[in-house]
């Protein structure tokens, strides 16, 4: 076959065999029951595929979800899930095809005004217009580490709860955070697919997920054995930790380290400002390394640049270099009032910033600078102090943070 035969389109249930046989393949994953989950969690019709004949060689899935913005506010996301390429068909454009189908169609649609996804390595993105937005820190915290002594863990016990016990007070728990900037809506089969908890997982006598409740907070892990009967030393990792105040979050994190022999906790999603450095009496028990965590893509700049609100007034005109989005490629005037608002309109006037739109996607959260973009030379400066009014006005605070893998 040659690349003419190549060609795109959505899929519908009929295509679901094939889907789940081309992003097995891709993904190296073998396991039956995670396609059961993908079938209730993909939107198949919002899933681009590319065929070469009649063969599906490429999908990439669209999720409707929500996320929120600097400000409180809510803007609808397409979140994008399982890309991936057939093993023989790589390099060959295939990704390409389906990015440009999947911005294109939204645009096109005047769907979701931006786009967000986990990358499954940080060299694919960028390309596309992607930016890193949100970050993890890696954190592992060794068994028993104390915590500052006047550390308040308030009264409350936090106990094991059965897993169908768990899932919906663990899910009011998440929604009661749905004002941080970076929240994203799940539906069911979005907690199903985080909380996955198949028999393939278990390899190597790792433990089935456990649910820890506290009134204020929660933690989802698994431990792996390891030492030896005379000196267990097992490894605990946390699939996700969430509270609604300071002493669950205090709490559900010293419950955690109690658990006897368990000599680390290790939690990959853990927030770059989670408050566990501080509670700790000694801050080095913690080691941490940052991890990219949600790339963002403006889809409309024009209509996710007002979605947000600012933290200080602002006028500035922004070149916005957008090969792949044509739509989005010139000039925006970009006005905040004394209130956060903003207004968008193309603009004539000389540039006073140049930005990819990728650089703008990673400070459209508030978390990235656009001050440490600049001095990174992601961002040129043509009107002196503009870099300093921008990168003010974007930040936000508290730091934006997802939890939401997909
Ligand atoms: C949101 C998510 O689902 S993240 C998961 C992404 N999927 C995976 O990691 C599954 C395994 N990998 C794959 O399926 C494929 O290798 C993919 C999807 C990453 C790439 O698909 P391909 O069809 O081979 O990509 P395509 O040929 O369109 O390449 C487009 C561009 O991306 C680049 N690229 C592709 N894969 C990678 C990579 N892993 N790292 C860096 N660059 C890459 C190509 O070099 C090309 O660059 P160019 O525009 O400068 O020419």
């Amino acid at each position: 076959m040659t690349r003419d035969d190549l060609h795109t389109r959505t899929l519908t249930d009929a295509d679901f065999e094939q889907l789940e046989a081309v992003l097995s393949g891709a993904f190296l994953l073998e396991d039956p029951e995670v396609w059961e989950i993908n079938r209730r969690f993909l939107e198949i019709d919002r899933v681009h595929g590319v065929f070469d004949g009649t063969e599906l060689v490429g999908g990439a899935g669209a999720l409707t979800r929500s996320l929120t913005l600097p400000g409180g506010w809510q803007s609808p996301v397409a979140a994008v899930t399982w890309v991936g390429t057939a093993l023989g068909h790589r390099r060959r454009g295939i990704l390409s095809r389906l990015m440009t189908a999947q911005l294109h169609g939204l645009h096109e649609a005047g769907a979701e005004p931006i786009a967000g996804l986990g990358a499954s390595e940080a060299g694919i993105y960028r390309r596309f217009g992607y930016g890193v937005s949100t970050e993890w820190a890696k954190t592992t915290v060794p068994g028993k580490a104390p915590f500052r002594p006047e550390v308040d863990l308030g009264g409350d016990r936090v106990r094991e709860v059965p897993r169908a016990e768990a899932l919906p007070l663990i899910t009011a728990l998440y929604d009661r955070s749905a004002a941080h900037t970076g929240w994203m809506s799940r539906s069911a089969a979005h907690w199903e697919f985080t909380l996955v908890d198949t028999q393939a997982m278990r390899t190597g006598g790792a433990s089935r997920l456990h649910f820890a409740l506290h009134p204020e907070g929660y933690a989802v892990y698994r431990v792996r054995p390891g030492g030896s009967i005379s000196a267990p030393r097992y490894q605990m990792s946390v699939v996700e930790l969430g509270s609604t105040s300071p002493v669950g979050h205090a709490a559900v994190w010293r419950y955690l380290l109690d658990v006897d022999w368990i000599s680390e906790v290790r939690y990959e999603k853990c927030a770059t400002d989670d408050p566990i450095t501080s509670l700790l009496a000694d801050r080095r028990q913690a080691e941490r390394s940052d991890v990219d965590a949600l790339w963002l893509r403006l889809v409309d700049v024009d209509r996710a640049l007002i979605a947000r609100r600012y933290s200080a007034p602002l006028d500035v005109v922004l070149e916005i270099v957008d090969p792949r989005c044509p739509w989005n490629q010139g000039r925006w005037r970009l006005r905040v009032d004394d209130e956060g608002a903003a207004t968008v309109t193309a603009a004539a006037e000389r540039a006073d910033l140049t930005i990819g739109v990728a650089d703008l996607g990673a400070a459209f959260l508030g978390a990235t600078r656009l001050s440490t973009l600049a001095a990174s030379g992601l961002v040129q400066e043509h009107r002196a102090g503009a870099v300093a009014a921008a990168s003010r006005s974007f930040l936000a605070d508290p730091m934006p943070y997802c939890a939401v893998d997909f």
